[in-house]
């Protein structure tokens, strides 16, 4: 390190004490703040809590201290949730003054300073983005118009994996499979195009820089967001976070200005996303730098969520053989063998819609949904939470809470045909939200149920999921991260045709 650099970074750290004990000193008297562990000057509680703030941590901070806590790191006030009352405080009743989100140094880089939609304050410029982006992708026609796609797409997976020998045998890993499928069912309705292949150029470029990106900003903990003077400290990761953007904005714009030469050219094809983001553009609603965040965002809000969680469900359907018979019975029984899914037959088959809502409550995989923020000083449960305090609803406390569900430690798809019939996964009882619930909820929801149904109910009728030779299980250990839980290793999937 230079002598610049430590006398820089010392002169940061007395000022930054000195600061520190006289802000704390002044809200202290003024502020009712919820409980939580000891905060140090400067540093808070980091030292306590460390680096890996996942849900499970901050599920201990609630047994320890109750339904609402808040954590200091540095300058960060992180207020982490867990009671169906206080989440729907957070999300519904006081919906618009918790209705911003917490972005850090490294998301500030990827959405432009909030330019985008997902991570952008709650207000005017979020209700235009939402509303373009809910046209194409969740409108109440978008089922309708886009199933055939996706059972076609789901259709040349089973293909796929039939001409497959290795997959009978050894096992293959399933997931490089399956993301090729949701990457089709999302560019069709983004760009109107899909990729032939794993190997087809764009589609390699387009998932290693969306790979790249959610690598980057996965990390669960980052000094340099709430001790800001330690930020020289990451320079060489705030530079590869600064590559990654630019290259991925460029990527997008290339893929839009491919799409007007397309559209141009055949004048028949059906509208896509960008299309209505361009129109959007034309009349002046969004600007350009706008327009190819939406598609940023799209990329990384509607692809790996659907396949992580595609992932899990595999996972526990093998983990659990007398799940996967159950269904596999059920769908033959009411379509009759080898009669394929499609999606209006969703609805006759409430097992697999259980084993879908199961999964998604047992491993979701948003767990402390997106951090929500309140840009004004606010009450919460008779707590004084101060501006800017990065909102944390544990939904998978909730979701996972003895008090609230019999056994929720069994992966046990009947509850929701039994005691828990009438919950649902748009949220409407607050302890199981998995696509969140209010104004910054998943309009994605709409085709995720859908694309889920389709493809696990093709993958149960057509083979037989199990683990690779010598092993019992699927792996299941969790990497969790800042937004995200997925699985550790992606697994090796044994899947055995069946014939008709
Ligand atoms: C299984 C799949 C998915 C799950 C579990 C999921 C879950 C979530 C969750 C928990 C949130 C945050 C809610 C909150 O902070 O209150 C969210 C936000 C969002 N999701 Fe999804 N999502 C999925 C798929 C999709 C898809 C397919 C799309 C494509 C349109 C999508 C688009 C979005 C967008 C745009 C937001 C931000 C909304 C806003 O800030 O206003 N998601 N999602």
């Amino acid at each position: 390190m230079d002598l610049l650099l430590l006398g820089k970074t010392l002169l940061g750290l007395f000022s930054a004490v000195a600061t520190a004990i006289l802000v704390s000193k002044l809200h202290a008297k003024r502020l009712k703040l919820p409980p939580g562990p000891f905060s140090f000057p400067i540093f808070g509680s980091w030292l306590q809590i460390g680096n890996n703030l996942d849900h499970h941590v901050l599920t201990d901070y609630a047994k320890k201290y109750g339904d609402v806590v808040l954590l200091r790191l540095g300058q960060l006030n992180i207020v982490a949730v867990s009671s169906k009352e206080l989440a729907g405080e957070v999300l519904l009743t006081q919906g618009p003054e918790f209705g911003s989100r917490s972005r850090n140094i490294v998301y500030d880089m990827f959405t432009g300073n909030g330019r985008d939609m997902i991570f952008t304050d709650y207000g005017d410029h979020w209700r235009k983005m939402r509303r373009i982006v809910a046209t194409p992708f969740t409108g109440n026609k978008v089922v309708q118009q886009r199933h055939r796609e996706w059972e076609e797409e789901a259709a040349a997976v089973v293909e796929d994996v039939r001409r497959n020998p290795a997959a009978a045998a050894e096992g293959i890993v399933l997931r490089r499979r399956l993301q090729l499928m949701v990457y089709n069912n999302v560019y069709k309705i983004l760009i109107g195009k899909r990729f032939e292949s794993e190997e087809d150029a764009l589609f390699v470029k387009v998932k290693e820089s969306n790979g790249e990106r959610s690598r980057l900003g996965h990390s669960l903990g980052n000094f340099a967001d709430f001790i800001p003077f330690l930020r020289p400290f990451l320079r060489g990761y705030m530079n590869m976070c600064r590559e990654i953007t630019i290259r991925r904005l460029n990527l997008f714009k290339d893929l839009v200005h491919q799409r007007k030469k397309d559209a141009v050219l055949d004048g028949n094809s059906s509208k896509c996303a960008v299309d209505h983001f361009l129109e959007a553009r034309h009349k002046g609603e969004i600007k350009d730098d706008n327009l190819i965040y939406l598609v940023e965002n799209i990329n990384v809000a509607a692809i790996e969520t659907t396949v992580w969680t595609l992932e899990w469900a595999i996972a526990e359907l093998i983990n659990n053989p007398h799940v996967q018979t159950k269904l596999r019975a059920e769908i033959d029984t009411v379509l009759g063998p080898g009669v394929q899914v499609m999606e209006p037959d969703i609805h006759k088959l409430p097992y697999l819609q259980a084993v879908i809502k199961e999964t998604l409550r047992f491993r979701m995989i948003v767990p402390c949904l997106l951090p929500h923020m309140n840009l004004n000083n606010a009450k919460l449960g008779g707590y004084d939470i101060p501006a800017r305090s990065r909102v944390l609803v544990n939904a998978w406390m909730l979701a996972n809470d003895p008090a609230h569900w019999k056994r929720p430690e069994e992966f046990r798809p009947e509850r929701f045909l039994e005691e828990e019939s009438r919950v649902e996964a748009s949220g409407n009882d607050l302890k199981y939200i998995p696509f969140g619930v209010g104004r910054r909820s998943c309009p994605g929801i709409v085709i995720a149920m859908p694309v889920l149904g389709i493809t696990l109910g093709r993958l149960v009728q057509n083979f037989e999921l199990l683990p690779p030779p010598g092993q019992s299980r699927i792996d299941t250990t969790e990497n969790n991260g800042q937004f995200a839980t997925r699985v550790l290793k992606h697994s090796t999937v044994v899947l055995k045709p069946r014939s008709f």
